[in-house]
């Protein structure tokens, strides 16, 4: 597949910070990142995303997982594509106000494969940032791409990132991952807000039990290590499944689900302004 916008950005490959444009008004970037694919670093994303919506919050979510996008079907945009307005890309919004930039928007069918080389990649996240009209923003959460490598850098070295919120499940190799995280996080000197764990456990309709499937939770262990706040426990819970796949995580997300991430996102302070002559 192709895409023009993508195509005409690509062959950028040097790390150098990508400018704000002028109808952009970003007061916060947090990066939501998990170290393998499938923890479900997009669900947690979306939760965030409905959380802050809900407490009344202005909030967008520029999808850096290009080639795995999974947030815009979550919020019901299947379909729909991203429109332009002179130079810049609109993001599509939400039935409830959540602001969303993706691949899949800019593809002609969302079951395209997008079969990009990785300065390609690098290039519609700069769209993504710069050549994207994301207006008044309190919090843009930026859906990484799972793992550590070249995009997750890209993205770190390119966008101003507040802050890290690390994704785990109890079958990761969490010490392994939440290291090779905050490694990266230390070297760009961008600080980890801490780890939700999905899938942590089921309950028993019955009887409420909660039944750890993968068994015992290390996180507690691994928090304690590298000195991180647990910032929540997501059940396993077949009805979160079924909302995403219907594109009604804002109808039918039930409140509070992760209410330690949503006070630790809020309690990040504005970042600075960019330059008045920061253009497009
Ligand atoms: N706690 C949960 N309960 C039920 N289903 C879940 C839960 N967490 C994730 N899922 C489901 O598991 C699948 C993978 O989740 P998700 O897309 O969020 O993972 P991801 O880490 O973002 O994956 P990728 O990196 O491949 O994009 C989705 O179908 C999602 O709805």
């Amino acid at each position: 597949m192709s895409c023009e916008h993508a195509t005409a950005a690509g062959g950028q490959t040097a790390p150098q910070e990508f400018e704000e444009n002028n109808l952009s008004e970003v007061k916060r970037v947090v990066a939501v990142l998990s170290g393998k694919g499938g923890v479900g670093k997009s669900l947690v994303t979306g939760t965030l995303a409905v959380e802050l919506a809900r407490a009344g919050h202005k909030v967008g979510i520029l999808d850096a997982d290009i080639t795995g996008p999974s947030i815009p079907k979550m919020f019901g945009m299947s379909g729909r594509h991203a429109m332009g307005l002179g130079n810049l890309l609109l993001p599509e919004i939400s039935d409830h106000g959540v602001k969303v930039m993706s691949s899949n928007l800019l593809l002609k069918n969302e079951t395209d494969p997008v079969l990009w080389r990785g300065p390609v990649i690098a290039g519609a996240i700069r769209q993504f940032w710069s050549e994207t009209s994301w207006g008044p923003l309190d919090y843009l959460l930026v859906d990484m791409p799972p793992g550590t490598a070249d995009v997750a850098l890209t993205v770190f070295q390119s966008l101003p990132v507040d802050g890290i919120v690390i994704v785990t499940s109890p079958q990761d190799l969490v010490s392994m991952i939440v290291a090779k995280a905050v490694n990266m996080a230390e070297k760009m000197n961008i600080p980890v807000l801490g780890i939700v764990e999905n899938m942590a456990y089921v309950e028993c309709p019955d009887c409420g039990k909660k039944i750890e499937i993968f068994g015992p939770s290390k996180l507690d262990a691994v928090a304690e290590q590298y000195n991180l706040p647990i910032l929540g426990r997501m059940p396993i819970k077949p009805e979160l499944a079924a909302a995403c796949d219907d594109g009604a995580i804002e109808a039918e997300l039930p409140g509070g689900l992760l209410p330690e991430a949503l006070a630790s996102v809020e309690a990040l302070p504005e970042h600075e302004a960019p330059e008045p002559d920061a253009g497009a």
